[in-house]
């Protein structure tokens, strides 16, 4: 984590705090009064991230690939393993909720925790409208409007927003990690995992209190 003074606010990231529930309470011993952002995706944009990362982690290891159908319901069966895993965010946020609120009545106590200390990022218009998030994450910490349309554009290259550095005129877009081309997936291939993904699409909803604009 890097050094800041009393008057700056540090920001930390990693994709695994959320789905480590050793990590949170470890975070939350360090200082509890820390806050937590978590960025969430349409169900199968997720499962799509996950496999173009499988994908390109195979081919580094020379390992064979599956296809996106293979990958999520091989044989025709849905693998609950993978599915769960990359596209569940239920459970996860249920840790978050409940170590953050102190106490074994975590969602009594949900509003107010979701409004103080945790934050739901939608990261779906993280990719199409990232000022109306970034603006989320200034009022979240409490912090002055810093970006405005001046320090985005669209970058036509890339397919995505890139930044401009105030500093001087060169621009910032995120690495070939980011943004990696998500595979066609056939419609009928697509219900299926969200007809599974379902219950546990709601229970989060439900959960959270938030609202996306996917269909469930
Ligand atoms: N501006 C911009 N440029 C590139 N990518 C963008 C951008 N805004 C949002 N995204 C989406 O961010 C996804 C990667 O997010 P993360 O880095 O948090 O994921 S992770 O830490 O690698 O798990 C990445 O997901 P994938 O497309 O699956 O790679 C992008 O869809």
């Amino acid at each position: 984590m890097p050094v800041s003074t009393s008057n700056q606010v540090t920001l930390e990231k990693s994709p695994f705090y959320i789905s480590d529930p050793e990590a949170l309470y470890r975070i939350r011993a360090m200082n509890s009064s820390i806050m937590v952002m978590v960025i969430v995706r349409e169900p199968i944009t997720r499962l799509l991230s996950a496999y173009s990362h499988y994908l390109s982690v195979s081919r580094v290891f020379g390992k064979d690939v599956d296809s996106f159908e293979k990958h999520y319901i091989p044989g025709g069966k849905i693998s609950e393993h993978n599915v769960l895993k990359w596209g569940n965010y239920a459970d996860r946020m249920e840790y978050v909720y409940s170590v953050f609120s102190n106490n074994n009545h975590a969602f009594s106590f949900l509003s107010v925790v979701i409004r103080k200390q945790v934050l739901l990022l939608d990261g779906d218009k993280f990719v199409s409208d990232p000022l109306s998030q970034l603006r989320r994450v200034e009022r979240f910490l409490g912090i002055r409007q810093y970006f405005s349309e001046e320090d985005v554009y669209f970058d036509k290259r890339k397919g995505f927003y890139c930044y401009k550095l105030r500093d001087n005129s060169d621009t910032k877009c995120m690495d070939g990690s980011k943004g990696r081309h998500h595979v066609e997936v056939d419609p009928d291939v697509k219900e299926k995992l969200l007809n599974f993904l379902k219950p546990y699409t709601n229970r989060f909803l439900e959960l959270t209190g938030e609202k996306f604009d996917w269909d469930v």
